[in-house]
């Protein structure tokens, strides 16, 4: 019987994988060699360094780990190693976009008025680009590895850094030709322009943290949003005080997100095993009214907080901070996640009768659905 050894962090993890083989839980963060010695499948989560440290002289011949990011994984080695190595591309991309427009709604940010920039426009930040050019938002775009066909707003990172919101999805890279370690650092700090927001769910590395937490003391003005951050689980606790929101790195813990990583790992290892299997779904039906007001787009945004409030994510991570043992604390506010779930599970009704066309328009560009109490107001021209 295939021997699969398994972060029990993953969600659904017996559920899907129990009738592929017989599965060990481990802890992600301390998994040993003796632990994966033995087995055939190793599936992670983005905390569990692996290389050649953990895997080298086991019977190991496939990883999956059930994440967008991948640079706690040594593909190289495993490649040289002749290990198979699936990862779970786009899988809690919408969570990610649907953290940025709640972060901004708990900051009280106008977003639906503002310039934005993107840094790394792949499947977080090219979902972001697009909804926000639905939205009919000026938004500016750098990653080096795109071109003009690609996306028609690229820029330099200069003028990227001068929007008005500033939003980094870049990988982490540490080599190459464009590595994005400390990519932002001092240097690019100095670039933001006044008032603006820099909220980073990309990987912590990309900002110098030190630097980042140096310039908030001297630019009050700037509003930071960190979800990822340097040394994670044990982050710096000043610049969490120093932060306007800060989070345990769940920018993508939707319940979707998180099942639907499971699901892309399941069907990669089901494929390397040439087994054709569907799975056994999932079993996400909700559909929660959510009683608001949207007679504005103020009142859109402040939907958006019912749905999800990042804010409660903050308060439990400064809480945990004052305790005292801050790197189990983040640990353990990411293993008891409530379950969350993505805008499309949503039906906005309540109060009022009459929503304005635009509202009606921002909210499906959002994916968000409006209730049929609601009569949509036709604006005159
Ligand atoms: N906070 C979270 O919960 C969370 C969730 C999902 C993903 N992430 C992180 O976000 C990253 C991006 O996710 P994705 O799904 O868009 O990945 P992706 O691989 O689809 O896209 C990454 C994009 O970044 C670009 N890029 C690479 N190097 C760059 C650089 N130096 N500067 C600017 N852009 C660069 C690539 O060209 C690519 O277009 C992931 O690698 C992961 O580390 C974080
Ligand atoms: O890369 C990703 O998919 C995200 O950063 C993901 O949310 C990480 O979650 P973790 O594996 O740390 O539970």
């Amino acid at each position: 019987m295939l021997n699969i050894v398994a972060d029990e962090n993953i969600p659904g993890l017996e559920t899907w994988f129990a009738p592929l083989g017989r599965v060990t839980r481990v802890n992600g963060r301390t998994v040993t060699p003796g632990q994966v010695r033995d087995a055939d499948v190793l599936l992670v989560r983005s905390v569990t360094p692996v290389g050649a440290d953990l895997l080298e002289g086991s019977a190991v011949r496939f990883v999956g780990t059930c994440t967008i990011g991948t640079d706690h994984v040594d593909i190289d080695w495993l490649q040289r190693a002749g290990i198979a190595f699936s990862a779970a591309p786009g899988c809690n991309a919408r969570s990610v976009m649907e953290y940025v427009f709640c972060a901004l709604a708990a900051l009280d940010v106008p977003w639906w008025d503002k310039s934005f920039g993107i840094v790394g426009c792949g499947n977080v930040g090219g979902r972001l680009y697009r909804t926000l050019r639905a939205l009919g938002l000026e938004c500016v775009v750098y990653d080096p590895w795109l071109g003009p066909e690609d996306c028609a707003d690229l820029a330099p990172l200069e003028q990227v850094l001068q929007q008005q919101v500033v939003c980094l999805h870049a990988p982490l890279v540490r080599g190459g030709l464009h590595p994005s370690l400390h990519m932002i650092g001092e240097r690019e700090l100095a670039m933001l322009g006044h008032g603006s927001v820099l909220l980073n769910a990309g990987r912590g590395g990309v900002v110098d943290n030190h630097a980042l937490s140096d310039f908030i003391s001297a630019r009050p003005d700037i509003e930071v949003v960190l979800d990822v951050w340097e040394g994670e689980p044990s982050i710096d606790p000043g610049l969490l005080a120093k932060v306007s929101l800060g989070t345990p790195h769940i920018a993508g813990y939707s319940y979707d997100g998180k099942l639907a990583g499971t699901e892309l790992i399941y069907h990669a290892l089901a494929d390397y095993l040439g087994q054709s299997a569907s799975g056994p779904g999932n079993d996400i039906q909700d559909k929660t009214v959510i009683d608001c007001d949207l007679g504005s787009l103020k009142g859109l945004s402040g939907a958006l907080l019912q749905i999800y409030d990042p804010r409660r994510d903050d308060e439990a991570l400064r809480h945990v901070a004052l305790g005292g043992d801050l790197g189990g604390g983040f640990d353990r506010l990411r293993r008891e996640y409530p379950r969350r779930l993505e805008f499309n599970h949503f039906r906005l009704s309540g109060h009022g009768s009459v929503v304005p066309r635009e509202v009606a328009r921002v909210a499906d560009v959002l994916g968000l659905e409006v209730g049929a109490a609601f009569a949509v107001k036709q604006e005159r021209k």
